[in-house]
């Protein structure tokens, strides 16, 4: 995409988000530790909840006003985070293209990739780190290899042969990686929104669209107490607004 194609938010608009970013002053999920960086969940869903037409499709949800929110979304962020399903399946740049963005202001893209199955090489992510446009890229593994052009952070597998959110996050921190927007794709979306103490906000652009039966959906496991099945997850401190044709809540994960 040009990077014409990206405008700058009016302040108005910036003024909405901001309550919801990463700062000294914003509010941090309730009991949260220090060692954890600040975590903002994003992420574009059709008026049926679905984030692709299919798993694996790449599919434009966002219209040019939320696309630029995106990447002053970005701008606001150390890193910006994808599952390697969301890495293999959309091809992304991940990388910072608002006006007048510096080098310094690069979001460090990261990959949780288990199994290694995503590859820099041949990447979009990676061209873009050769031609200075972004960083090079970090993955999340369950295994290294020191010989990789791709920096791997390595954590212990957890039940399931899963990777532990907490882990991930602490480990990000431990970086130096202060505040992380997590961009998708479905199966991390849904793991996190079942993760209250980990998430600070989440902004989610609404598109006027129904993708239909067979799509891929931002959808949390069930929830049971006492046997009882229960929400699953509920946003606080909701606001939202419309920038183009879109609609985007703000909130936090709470009761
Ligand atoms: N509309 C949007 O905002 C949006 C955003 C991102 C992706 N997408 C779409 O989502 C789809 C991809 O979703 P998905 O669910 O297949 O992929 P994903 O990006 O959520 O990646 C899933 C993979 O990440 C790894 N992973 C995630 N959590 C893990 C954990 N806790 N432990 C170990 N490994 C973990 C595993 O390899 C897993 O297979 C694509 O179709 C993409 O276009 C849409
Ligand atoms: N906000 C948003 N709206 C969408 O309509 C859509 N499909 C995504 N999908 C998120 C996913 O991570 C994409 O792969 C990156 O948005 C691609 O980003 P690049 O422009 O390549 O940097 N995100």
């Amino acid at each position: 995409m040009p990077a014409t194609d990206i405008t700058e938010l009016s302040s108005s608009e910036q003024t909405f988000l901001d309550p919801y970013l990463p700062s000294p002053s914003a509010p941090s999920a309730s009991g949260k530790s220090a060692k954890l960086p600040f975590v903002t969940l994003t992420y574009a869903c059709s008026l049926d909840g679905m984030i692709a037409l299919a798993p694996g499709v790449r599919t434009a949800l966002s219209g040019p006003e939320t696309k630029s929110m995106t990447h002053y979304l970005r701008l606001k962020h150390d890193a910006i985070l994808v599952g390697a399903g969301t890495a293999v399946a959309d091809l992304p740049s991940l990388n910072c293209r608002y006006p007048g963005a510096e080098f310094d202001e690069q979001p460090q893209p990261v990959i949780v990739d288990p199994r290694r199955r995503w590859k820099v090489e041949g990447s979009a992510l990676g061209r873009l780190a050769e031609e200075g446009k972004g960083r090079q890229p970090w993955a999340v593994s369950l295994g290294g290899n020191s010989d990789e052009a791709c920096k791997r952070l390595v954590v212990e597998e957890s039940e399931g042969g899963r990777m532990d959110w907490e882990t991930v996050l602490r480990k990000l921190k431990a970086e130096g990686i202060r505040s992380v927007m997590v961009e998708g794709g479905a199966t991390v979306i849904n793991a996190l929104l079942a993760e209250p103490g980990l998430v600070d906000s989440v902004i989610v652009t609404i598109a006027p669209t129904w993708l239909g039966q067979g799509g891929l959906a931002a959808c949390p496991a069930v929830t049971t107490v006492d046997g009882r099945r229960v929400n699953a997850a509920r946003l606080a401190d909701t606001t939202w607004r419309q920038f183009g044709a879109d609609a985007v809540l703000c909130g936090r994960l709470g009761a």
